[in-house]
């Protein structure tokens, strides 16, 4: 292996060199995990809200939240304005989790290396909890954004998260998803249709929205839109390769699902070595599209590499 020298590399990004992408992670993880903890206070009927939490805290890379931080942060917001519309893509995620594991959909014993939401509170409880964080999380965008963020982009994260959430994007990902499910002949159209849905319009709206809210130009908007959407389909080849290459101690689930239910992927289709080099090529190019941003955009052009360098 090729030690890589960023300073000899980059010599004009003076950041680059002191940029050290596990510290940055780390500490916003843990910002998060405050935030996160911080959104929910367990009161009557404590079952629900236990549900909940169970879920939301369970661990998990928080590469959404973090997006959207380090989004805000390059159009020159702060933590503060931004944290609001992190933890409401962090709730919105953990809800489609819950519901994808349920014995009606995916059927999942475990997710971030503990029991499912459904195992240990019964399915019930479980639908209701995603239900409950999918509220919360526009109830907490609508109220904990600081008062010095203007209320129109308040109001254009809100109707964002709900595209990205609804039949235009996560739902109607996840039933094409399920439609598609031991039928050999998919194709890639329907491929990248689910994927764009399922996993990339969330990224997407982590990425714009964290713009959106420190007051991103027209501008920044499309150049966000196409960084996230590149990351989004990278994640997901990514994440069908961990499928088949990882554990189920690295990934917290059930390892080689997608084989043993038949489903086409991107490595199925492609093979692995062809998947991640498309995967690369995705990254590559959603970090050219922020070129403009100078020594701003090394945060997240360092989370697009990683998206493609986990392990988990
Ligand atoms: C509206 C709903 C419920 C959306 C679910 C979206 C989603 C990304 C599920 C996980 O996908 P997966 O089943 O392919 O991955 P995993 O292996 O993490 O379960
Ligand atoms: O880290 P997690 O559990 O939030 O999952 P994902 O890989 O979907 O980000
Ligand atoms: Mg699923
Ligand atoms: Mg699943």
């Amino acid at each position: 292996m090729v030690a890589t020298d960023k300073r000899l590399e980059t010599p004009k990004k003076s950041e680059s060199a002191s940029f050290n992408l596990a510290t940055y992670l780390k500490e916003r993880q843990q910002l998060c995990e405050q935030a996160l903890d911080n959104s929910i206070t367990v009161v009557y009927p404590e079952k629900i809200y236990e549900a909940m939490r169970y879920s939301l805290l369970a661990g998990g890379k928080r590469v959404r939240p973090i997006l959207c931080l380090a989004t805000a942060d390059m159009i020159g917001g702060t933590i503060e304005m931004a944290m609001p519309t992190a933890c409401a893509v962090e709730m919105i995620h953990t809800m489609s989790l819950i519901h994808d594991d349920l014995p009606a959909m995916d059927n999942d014993d475990y997710r971030r290396g503990k029991l499912t939401n459904h195992k240990v509170y019964g399915e019930d409880v479980a639908i209701l909890a995603g239900d409950g964080l999918l509220a919360l999380a526009f109830e907490h965008v609508a109220t904990q954004t600081p008062a010095n963020v203007p209320r129109d982009r308040v109001l254009q994260v809100i109707i964002r998260l709900g595209k990205a959430l609804g039949a235009a994007g996560l739902v109607g990902g996840q039933v094409v998803d399920l439609e598609s499910e031991g039928k050999s002949d998919i194709s890639l159209e329907t491929l990248n249709f689910i994927h764009n849905h399922k996993t990339a319009a969330l990224l997407e709206a982590c990425v714009v929205c964290g713009g959106i809210i420190a007051g991103a130009s027209a501008e920044d908007v499309q150049k966000l839109t196409r960084y996230s959407q590149n990351i989004g389909l990278a994640f997901q080849i990514i994440d069908d390769i961990l499928d088949i290459t990882a554990t189920q101690e690295q990934l917290g689930k059930t390892a080689g699902k997608d084989l043993t239910a038949q489903k086409v992927t991107y490595p199925s289709l492609w093979g692995i070595e062809e998947s991640r080099a498309k995967a690369q090529q995705l990254v590559a190019e959603a970090c050219a599209e922020l070129e403009s941003y100078g020594e701003k955009a090394i945060p997240l052009q360092a989370l697009a590499h990683f998206i493609t360098s986990r392990n988990h």
